[in-house]
């Protein structure tokens, strides 16, 4: 469980989100709002990436601003551009370094890595330079990378926003078959049809709060 307690950020003297009270418990949140609501930086709250300027952010009790490491085991996150997180020449390298402090043996990881590539289609190209990857692939493999880990939440800044249709339908589809709770934050709205809750941002605050449908309806009506 995620809990936000009057959490305010700041960017210099910009406020950017404020107020913010919430828990998110449910497996399928997603987020919306406009350019500049504060999505991006509310999903990188939620993992420690941002800390808050004002506020507690807690992952399993866990504050992001003292316990890092413990929240980030727990959050996973997905960048837009995927690129920014393929550190490794090869693809199962990229896989294999989100666990080299795991205290897992060589054949543990390697075992763990094997099954992440097949999980993602990715299997063929274990040892292929990871840079040489389509940018679906890529996309592919920043989710094997991070869920190779076993986080419980996995939260994703706009993954399918550079994506041919193609590649974001295979990403959607996997994201959706997820056992873990995922946070998604998205402009593509559709993307959230069965989600269990929707959070609507605007000038950083919560405008809505509520079933898909209804958050549409109010993004709209701000946007009008
Ligand atoms: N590192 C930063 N330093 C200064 N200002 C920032 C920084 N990151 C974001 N901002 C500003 O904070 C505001 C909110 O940005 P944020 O990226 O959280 O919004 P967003 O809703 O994700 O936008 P978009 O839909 O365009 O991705 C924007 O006005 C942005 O310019």
């Amino acid at each position: 469980m995620i809990e936000l307690r009057s959490v305010s950020h700041h960017y210099g003297p910009r406020t950017v989100l404020s107020g913010l009270d919430l828990e998110l418990s449910e497996r399928r949140i997603g987020v919306i709002g406009a350019n500049g609501s504060g999505k991006s930086t509310f999903a990188r709250l939620l993992n420690g990436l941002v800390l808050p300027t004002r506020g507690q952010v807690l992952v399993d009790g866990y504050d992001t601003r003292t316990a890092g490491r413990e929240v980030r085991r727990r959050v996973g996150f997905v960048f837009t551009d995927p690129d920014a997180q393929v550190v490794m020449p090869t693809v199962a390298e990229d896989v294999a370094f989100g666990l080299r402090r795991s205290g897992l043996s060589r054949a543990q990881i390697a075992e763990r890595v094997e099954a992440a590539l097949s999980a993602y289609g990715l299997a063929e190209y274990a040892d292929h330079p990871a840079h040489l990857l389509s940018g679906g692939q890529t996309q592919l493999l920043a989710l094997a990378g991070v869920l190779v880990t076993e986080p419980g939440t996995l939260v994703c800044d706009e993954p399918t926003t550079l994506l041919d249709l193609r590649n974001a339908r295979l990403v959607t589809e996997l994201l959706a078959a997820l056992p873990q709770r995922v946070v998604l934050v998205t402009h593509h709205l559709q993307l959230l049809d069965g989600f269990d809750r929707v959070l609507v941002l605007h000038e950083g605050r919560v405008a809505a709060d509520t079933d898909p449908a209804s958050a549409v309806t109010a993004y709209e009506e701000l946007l009008a």
